[in-house]
């Protein structure tokens, strides 16, 4: 009895010495990680010029790092950053560090756009040429402080800002000139075109729009003289205008391995997925856009305008064709067919209201591409460019600086490395949202992640807190499995993404959330995700 009282006080010993072990053991596992996770408010800790993610290192291999990520950033929320004790001045910051150069290195570059919305586009960033040995960590850290305080000022000053429409702007002239235009369905569809979103996805106008765009009847084509590829703008009933990007090449085109990114040509499909991406992201920033199957002569030719009309023919295969009058294939040899016949695909988009009935402002995209073959961009080689070009410069210090990291996030996604514009509507003054227009050079490649398309957000670190949060619910429910089901929502041309484009948008989400992760070991959380109030 003795014996077995023993042995039974025994095992009970052991037992407590196994469990109190497991658990110093678990604490001080989790001690570590969250030590890893978030480690107290400090300079820039690793070396400047931090290393390109790339695939192979990207997120830890349990990818329930992204769950941590999300964590981390959902405690580190500032709702309003202290607005205190800022003794910094911009100006003198600028004139003590940096040997401002307004000599123009700007020079115009080929993207071939031709047109300009704006009659007094905003001007580029000025050329600022830095002494690095002034510019440093200290001055960078100071920066960033910086434009945490003026992003503060700005959501304070514009929370209670309420939300303006196309139709508020144009009302007054409307009235006074078109009165008659004020009862159409167009100028409801004006009502949902605001500040913060180019359509509302849950109104019925906007379903009906799309149904407009895909089936209303046409009554005149004509050419779109801005761009360098060929578009159409097409009359619809009701007073809609839409543009037309017609079919071009395949759905599992690829870009071609020697074509540069400005000779990519634009993809009709590519138009179509990347309004959806959009949409499904929450941006609400690709205006309206449908694919829409034409009939090339009795919508197209029979309703041309002189000019475009002189450009048709009937191919040497009994199609008819006409090739436009832009400066990038529109030849003979890159004609757009009827295949067979008359049967036409194309991405038809709602057309926003230009110069002069709304002002639109053209901003240059600070990390736009060379658009030259032997030249590189600045900030292909200068890891503090945005340091020097972008948070230095005042007319980033508004809603535009995380509107272009959103922007890069979608770019991102769509392998896009054609933005050298941002596009705004700027008669909604400085709280507007960027316009995603262009997305024709979108989807070329679904074999490569071009993580250079990631520059803004690897060089300055800074992302939207209300972006992340979409993202990261995106991620749960399978970006791309709701991207498929957009696609299959109304569209009759089918198949517009093939499988390994799916596949691609899915991996580079994760990607994203790599470089997310990566500005995470060199700043705090609080001094990435910015909480600006914008939705
Ligand atoms: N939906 C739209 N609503 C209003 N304006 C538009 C719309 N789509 C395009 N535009 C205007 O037409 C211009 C040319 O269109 P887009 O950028 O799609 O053509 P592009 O040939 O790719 O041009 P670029 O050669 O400049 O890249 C745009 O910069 C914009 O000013
Ligand atoms: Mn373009």
């Amino acid at each position: 009895m003795r014996y077995l009282r023993l042995r039974l006080r025994s095992s009970i010993l052991v037992g407590l010495t196994i469990t109190t072990f497991f658990s110093l053991t678990t604490l001080c596992i989790f001690l570590r990680s969250a030590n890893e996770l978030e480690r107290p408010n400090r300079f820039v800790r690793s070396k400047p010029g931090l290393p390109e993610i790339s695939r192979h290192q990207s997120l830890r291999k349990n990818s329930n790092r992204i769950d941590e990520l999300y964590r981390l950033v959902r405690e580190n929320r500032i709702h309003q950053a202290n607005l205190d004790h800022l003794l910094w001045n911009l100006k003198k910051f600028r004139r003590e560090t940096l040997q401002v150069n307004r000599s123009d290195t700007n020079t115009p570059m080929e993207t071939g756009d031709s047109g300009d919305l704006n009659k007094q586009p905003m001007k580029l960033p000025i050329n600022l040429t830095t002494t690095s040995k002034n510019f440093n960590q200290h001055d960078k850290m100071r920066l960033r402080q910086f434009v945490l305080h003026v992003l503060t000022k700005w959501k304070i000053e514009h929370q209670n800002d309420t939300s303006i429409s196309l139709a508020d702007i144009m009302h007054e002239s409307l009235a006074q000139d078109n009165p008659e235009r004020l009862n159409t369905t167009w100028y409801q569809q004006m009502k949902t075109v605001t500040n913060s979103r180019v359509y509302d996805p849950n109104s019925v106008e906007f379903r009906s729009l799309l149904n407009h765009l895909q089936n209303g009847s046409i009554s005149e084509a004509s050419e779109l003289s801005q761009g360098t590829q060929i578009k159409l703008i097409l009359q619809l009933p009701d007073g809609f205008q839409a543009l037309l990007k017609p079919y071009r090449v395949p759905r599992n085109y690829q870009t071609l391995p020697d074509h540069f990114y400005f000779s990519d040509i634009e993809r009709h499909h590519a138009e179509i997925a990347a309004f959806h991406l959009d949409k499904v992201l929450g941006f609400n920033r690709v205006p309206p856009l449908i694919g829409r199957l034409l009939n090339v002569t009795s919508d197209i030719r029979d309703k041309a305008t002189e000019e475009l009309a002189s450009t048709f023919f009937i191919s040497p295969a009994n199609n008819t064709c006409f090739r436009g009058h832009c400066s990038y294939y529109c030849d003979t040899s890159h004609a757009i067919c009827g295949k067979p016949g008359n049967r036409l695909e194309g991405s038809v988009q709602l057309l926003l209201p230009r110069p002069p009935e709304v002002d639109w402002q053209k901003i240059t995209h600070p990390y736009r591409r060379s658009y030259s073959a032997v030249r590189k961009a600045e900030w292909e080689t200068n890891e503090n460019y945005c340091y020097e070009h972008v948070m230095i410069d005042e007319d980033y210090h508004n809603r535009l600086l995380l509107d272009m990291m959103d922007l890069c996030a979608f770019d991102f996604l769509t392998g896009n490395l054609d933005r050298h514009h941002m596009m705004r509507i700027s008669s909604f003054g400085i709280n507007t949202a960027l316009v995603h227009l262009d997305n024709g050079r979108s989807f070329g490649r679904h074999d490569i992640d071009d993580l250079s398309i990631l520059a803004p957000i690897r060089q300055c670190c800074f992302f939207r807190y209300s972006t992340f949060m979409r993202l990261y619910n995106l991620y749960q429910k399978g970006l791309s499995k709701l991207l498929f089901a957009s696609l299959n929502d109304g569209e009759i041309l089918p198949k517009i993404l093939i499988e390994e484009h799916l596949v691609a948008v899915d991996r580079r989400l994760k990607i994203l959330f790599a470089q997310i992760d990566k500005c995470f070991q060199t700043y705090t959380v609080k001094e990435v995700m910015i909480d600006d109030g914008i939705e």
